[in-house]
């Protein structure tokens, strides 16, 4: 990068005769500019002089530059700043470094200590900059520093003078930031710290010798320089670092429910969680924002008071991009083994998008006090008691994007009496720009909470349907994983009762068990690839009950039963053949049957009529026959055999534990590598005319994993197939 020059400029430092101010001073005068160093000479409390400036020109003008000194307060800083035209002719920078310090605890602070750092810091940054301000819009540029504190920012016992000072001095550079704009002249605040006069015995010695005021000086000059384009900026600095600070708002919230309401203390109060909430908090950048963003605010309070039930809604934003759905699609056993589930997984996927069950997310406003609140006098619902009993989402318009941000209303329907327990029924409204995309709606089992003589059923419920009395028209079995509740809290669900060994146990649950929406999730992609084409947007609504608990580890059966655009469907535990989701259907919008089906969703495929099937035998026997060759790989694989692009079988070679081959479903679904590839390349592999190597650069073997065991199977897989 070419070295930033001042060639022509004039500088005007304050308070340069040592510290921050004189690295400033000597940086910019080896730089070219043309400075005037000013010191009133004078210890840290304003008291004493001495002549610090002249041994700081006299340094600038050793190395080749011109500088001048000024000794006058920055009080009449109209001094100052004749100075500079004095000599120099004009003045380009100006950078308000001085002050003082008059510690005092606040109560014993006397008006003296309260004028004089006022004075010094604010009313002397407030007259030089004014007077340089003239030439400034003349010459249509100029840049001006002022100097904070994180005292200001932040407090400081013993300092109400100083903090009060330094933040002014924020708000006079963000004020000046916005009358400099159309002149070119941008006026931004450093907050340093530094050994300095100021600090020399207030910092540890330690850390006061590592606190170059050297290492803040390229920062100042940077914002100085003619190339710097920002204005009302306030950085921090200190030991080589640099940061932005500003001040951000939180969402707010409103004080009442309707606008016809009135606002109480005791409403202020019952807010004041909502209000002081950073979640979603965001910067202001102009003041104009704020008129606007009020505005804003109003219309969407009175919008939503409109769809007010007599229940309270609770209002939440969700924001999501590609990585959340990712981690969802993993959280619901989508898995790169299919080839089908690589666009849920792979964000560069040219197809890449949200599974359908994604969207059930936003409503489940997991903080929300909606349930606890709606809970009849003498019930409760929280963590401990609460079990999600049945879901039911509908796509209102569009698809939703792969990313984007959602407003979302919940509010409870109903809390229905179930004898023993109670069901509230919740509501969720998902709106992104004020358009309603979601509806979804929640039934929350409250364990032991009924008797409270409340309806037993409700007229708002989105029903359960019960299916067709024959046989399935289709079986999809996928075993969930070990970790597949640690793994789907990830998508925002955190309920200990899915993770927890003790909360399980509490609950009556031999162990944590795994989330309702998890199991459906599994159910829907099953749905998904058979009959609608493996594509979500062909999705119009999705309803199911959770009947029993599923743990993670076992192996969900889900049957399906079409009729119509209509897919009735319930899921069974494999190892109990108990049914875990019940009543359940998806609305499609187009069926597209046997779309895409992915393998480990399928029943094995009879392999009757599969070349490879003598040929698996062959590899067999060859590895059994290579027992020391097979070891030194010793690594799980999985082969998906293809036929025309569809997945029609697949293999695992179990090379770790004794050697076994076999088909359908992968046992445990932790291969190292995933291989996938057709049954003639197979073939021509194993009859050796294509090195399998050479399958693999040409993209004909496709490996997922560690293609460094993939391709050290090769020759194995080759050894076998020769016998
Ligand atoms: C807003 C954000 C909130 C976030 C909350 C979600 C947080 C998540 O982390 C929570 C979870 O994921 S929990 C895991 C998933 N859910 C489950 O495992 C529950 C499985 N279901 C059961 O165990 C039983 O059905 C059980 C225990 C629920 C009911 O069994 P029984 O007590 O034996 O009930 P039963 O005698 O069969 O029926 C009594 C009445 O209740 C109705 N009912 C039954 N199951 C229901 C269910 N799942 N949902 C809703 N209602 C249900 C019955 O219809 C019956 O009513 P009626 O007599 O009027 O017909």
């Amino acid at each position: 990068m070419d070295q930033l020059r001042f060639d022509g400029r004039v500088a005007v430092v304050t308070g340069a005769g040592g510290g921050l101010g004189k690295a400033y001073a000597l940086l910019l005068g080896s730089r070219g500019a043309k400075v005037v160093v000013n010191d009133l000479g004078s210890a840290r409390d304003g008291v004493g002089k001495s002549n610090f400036a002249d041994a700081v020109v006299k340094e600038i003008k050793d190395k080749g530059g011109e500088a001048v000194a000024d000794y006058n307060s920055v009080v009449e800083g109209e001094k100052i700043i004749k100075t500079a035209l004095d000599n120099f002719g004009r003045i380009d920078i100006l950078i308000n470094n001085a002050g003082i310090l008059r510690d005092k605890s606040f109560q014993k602070m006397s008006d003296q200590d309260w004028d004089l750092v006022h004075a010094v810091h604010l009313k002397g940054a407030f007259k030089t900059t004014q007077v340089a301000w003239e030439t400034f819009k003349k010459q249509k540029f100029g840049r001006v520093i002022m100097t904070s504190s994180n005292a200001g920012l932040l407090g400081n016992f013993g300092q109400a003078n100083y903090s009060a000072a330094k933040m002014g001095l924020v708000g006079l550079a963000s004020t000046l930031s916005i009358e400099g704009a159309k002149y070119n002249i941008k006026v931004n605040t450093i907050v340093p710290t530094a050994a300095s006069r100021l600090t020399e015995d207030i910092l540890p010695p330690d850390m006061y010798q590592a606190m170059k005021p050297e290492l803040i000086a390229p920062v100042v000059a940077y914002m100085s320089h003619e190339s710097f384009e920002d204005s009302g900026l306030i950085i921090d600095s200190t030991l080589g670092f640099a940061t932005k600070a500003h001040l951000i708002r939180s969402q707010g919230a409103p004080l009442r429910r309707k606008p016809t309401d009135p606002v109480t203390i005791e409403s202020v109060k019952e807010k004041w969680g909502e209000v002081v909430n950073m979640n979603g908090a965001r910067r202001i950048d102009k003041i104009a924002e704020v008129t606007v963003d009020l505005v804003e605010k109003l219309q969407e309070f009175e919008e939503r008071s409109k769809l007010d039930t007599d229940r309270e809604s609770y209002w939440a934003t969700y924001k999501y991009n590609s990585k959340d759905l990712v981690c969802y699609a993993l959280g619901i056993g989508a898995s790169v083994v299919n080839e089908s589930d690589l666009r849920f997984l792979y964000e560069s996927h040219e197809n890449f998008t949200a599974l359908p069950t994604f969207f059930i997310l936003p409503g489940m406003v997991m903080e929300s006090p909606v349930i606890s609140q709606a809970m009849p006098p003498g019930k409760h619902a929280d963590f401990t008691n609460i079990l999600h009993g049945e879901q039911y989402i509908e796509f209102v318009d569009q698809f939703p994007g792969n990313e984007g941000e959602f407003t979302i209303r919940n509010y409870v329907v109903d809390v229905l009496d179930k004898g023993s327990s109670a069901v509230a029924i919740v509501n969720s409204e998902v709106f992104q720009d004020r358009q309603l995309v979601l509806r979804t709606q929640q039934h929350i089992f409250v364990l032991g909470q009924g008797g409270f003589g409340g309806a037993r059923n409700s007229s708002r419920a989105a029903g359960v349907q019960s299916a067709p009395r024959r046989e399935p028209d289709a079986r999809v079995t996928q075993r969930t994983a070990d970790d597949q509740a640690a793994l789907y809290r990830l998508s925002g669900d955190l309920n200990p009762l899915h993770i927890d060994p003790n909360v399980a146990t509490a609950s009556g649950h031999p162990k944590p068990i795994l989330h309702g929406l998890a199991s459906l999730g599994f159910s829907v992609r099953h749905i998904l690839a058979k009959y609608a084409g493996n594509d979500p947007s062909n999705f119009k609504a999705i309803k199911a009950r959770f009947a029993k608990p599923v743990l993670p580890g076992q192996t969900l059966i889900t049957e399906m039963w079409l009729e119509g655009k209509r897919v009735h469907f319930q899921t069974k535990l494999k190892e109990t053949d108990s049914v875990v989701i019940a009543g359940a259907y998806v609305d499609l919008k187009n069926v597209v049957k046997d779309g895409n089906s992915s393998p480990t969703t399928q029943s094995a495929p009879s392999s009757s009529n599969l070349k490879s099937d003598s040929l698996f035998a062959k590899i067999e026997d060859g590895i059994k026959a290579n027992p020391d060759k097979a070891k030194s790989v010793g690594a799980v694989f999985l082969y998906n055999i293809t036929e025309n692009g569809k997945t029609v079988k697949q293999w695992t070679l179990d090379l770790k534990s004794g050697l076994t081959v076999y088909q359908g479903e992968p046992k445990t679904g932790k291969a190292d590598t995933t291989m996938t590839v057709s049954d003639n390349d197979l073939m021509d592999i194993a009859a050796g005319t294509l090195s399998p190597q050479v399958a693999y650069l040409k993209g004909k073997i496709k490996i997922a994993g560690n293609i460094m065991l993939a391709q050290k199977l090769g020759p194995l897989l080759k050894s076998g197939a020769k016998l």
